[in-house]
């Protein structure tokens, strides 16, 4: 059984070895008050590695790096001051494949998870996604029992817990802002896309909340998504989604991840209509396939003439990531009447200067293939490059730029590219 301290008793340089690699859970499931200590006690740890998912606190602090080796599948949230200091490694992953690249990688895992109200019980809570299989394979498992912590599906055997200390505190929100017009459009072209019966992956940002607000009039939804957001669950409040068209969790949503407000936390507590698993079930190929009408709906930095596209640089740093971005494209391609769909504003604006995101070069890497790319949708249209060659790509993805770009692109446009 876990021995129980209290948090002032915890002192990491019982706990860590100099060289380890220690984990945590990522955005809302980071388990904040042991992740503070650890860093306030690194000096008496020693050298040791962090492994970083989405950061939504304060713990991806350049100033931190004298002790730790911060690496992270991604940039995003406040991973960006690490990578803006360049004090972030990248490991450059498919999210589906990341729990085998842990595996044998982590040596302390911190979590935080809540107890079942009649007690004995806990729960993931926030986040299943990688963190469920390191916490049968790291050496130690130290655990925050948080009592606003959602009690969800994904339960952790208490075998499995080596230390827990208790805490009472809010968790960390993302806090939706109110859709641009730019967004709201793009959103409207991408609803326009979705059939009922279809099953919904929504990605990170504004536009697939705005979707999902669009859907609530379809029937028979369903959602198998890697994060679950506000806007995913106001569309299963509004009876859209029945996850009943599904072969495999019928009735059931799946995520690995709640990323949102406390609304949303109160919507998954103790919640039957949603599951929460591992990335083994909500990135696998194998699962995805087999979703009717699997659609896909994700971002990119940049989309360049033949459709590949830029998910992880922006003006030199790394603010994105691979992430699940071809898992779900490929899901869906994969699917039978699947929508791989890339939804992004055509324009970004940079130091007061408007460019154009349908780009004839790409600035940062092709993380999207032109063989996987599929849909594109801007706010002035949808570029469906399925069947199409290269030339015939390149109008369509000009067709969708900002007008006050498009001379510019066929002008620029290099055959072949
Ligand atoms: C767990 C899961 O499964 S998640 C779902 C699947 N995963 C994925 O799809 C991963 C890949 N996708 C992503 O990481 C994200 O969707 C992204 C990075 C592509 C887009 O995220 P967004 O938050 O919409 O990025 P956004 O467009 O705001 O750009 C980020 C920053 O780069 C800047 N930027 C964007 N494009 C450019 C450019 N061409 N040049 C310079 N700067 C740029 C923006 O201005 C913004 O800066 P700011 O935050 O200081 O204002």
């Amino acid at each position: 059984m876990p021995s129980l301290i209290e948090l002032e008793a915890l002192d990491f340089a019982d706990h860590v070895l100099p060289g380890d690699v220690v984990c945590w859970g990522q955005a809302a499931a980071e388990p904040l008050p042991l992740t503070a200590r650890l860093m306030a006690q690194r000096s008496r740890v020693g050298g040791f590695s962090a492994f970083i998912g989405i950061g939504l606190g304060d713990t991806p602090d350049p100033t931190f790096t004298d002790r730790v080796r911060f690496t992270s599948f991604c940039g995003t949230g406040t991973n960006r001051r690490l990578a803006a200091a360049d004090a972030l490694d990248i490991l450059p992953v498919h999210y589906s494949g990341l729990p085998g690249m842990l595996a044998d990688r982590v040596d302390v895992l911190l979590l935080q998870v809540a107890e079942h109200p009649e007690g004995g019980r806990f729960s993931l809570s926030c986040a299943c996604d990688y963190v469920e299989g390191l916490a049968r394979t790291a050496r130690l498992v130290i655990v925050e029992v948080n009592r606003q912590a959602p009690f969800t599906s994904a339960e952790i055997d208490a075998a499995d817990i080596d230390v827990l200390v208790r805490t009472d505190r809010p968790l960390t929100e993302l806090v939706r802002t109110a859709p641009s017009p730019t967004e709201r459009a793009i959103a409207a072209h991408v609803a326009s896309l979705v059939p009922d019966g279809a099953t919904l992956q929504f990605g990170l940002g504004a536009v697939p909340d705005c979707v999902a607000e669009l859907l609530a009039t379809r029937m028979d939804l369903g959602l198998h998504t890697g994060v679950l957001s506000d806007g995913a669950a106001e569309l299963m409040r509004s009876g859209a989604v029945t996850n009943a068209l599904k072969p495999s969790h019928r009735g059931v949503t799946v995520a690995g991840t709640l990323l949102g407000s406390r609304a949303l936390f109160d919507f998954a507590h103790l919640n039957p209509d949603i599951c929460m698993a591992p990335i083994r079930v909500t990135h696998a190929l194998d699962v995805l396939a087999q979703l009717p009408a699997f659609t896909a709906i994700n971002s990119a930095l940049e989309v360049d003439l033949s459709g590949q596209a830029n998910t992880e640089m922006a003006g030199g740093r790394y603010v994105g990531t691979i992430g699940g971005a071809l898992d779900f494209l490929r899901g869906a391609w994969a699917s039978d009447g699947g929508l791989p769909i890339i939804a992004l504003p055509s324009t970004v604006e940079v130091k007061g200067e408007r460019r154009s995101r349908i780009a004839v070069r790409l600035s940062g890497p092709a993380t999207i293939g032109r063989a996987d790319a599929a849909i594109i949708v801007t706010e002035h249209g949808i570029a469906d490059l399925r069947k199409l060659s290269l030339a015939q790509r390149a109008e369509a993805l000009i067709a969708i730029a900002d007008p006050a770009f498009r001379d510019d692109l066929r002008e620029r446009r290099r055959p072949g590219a």
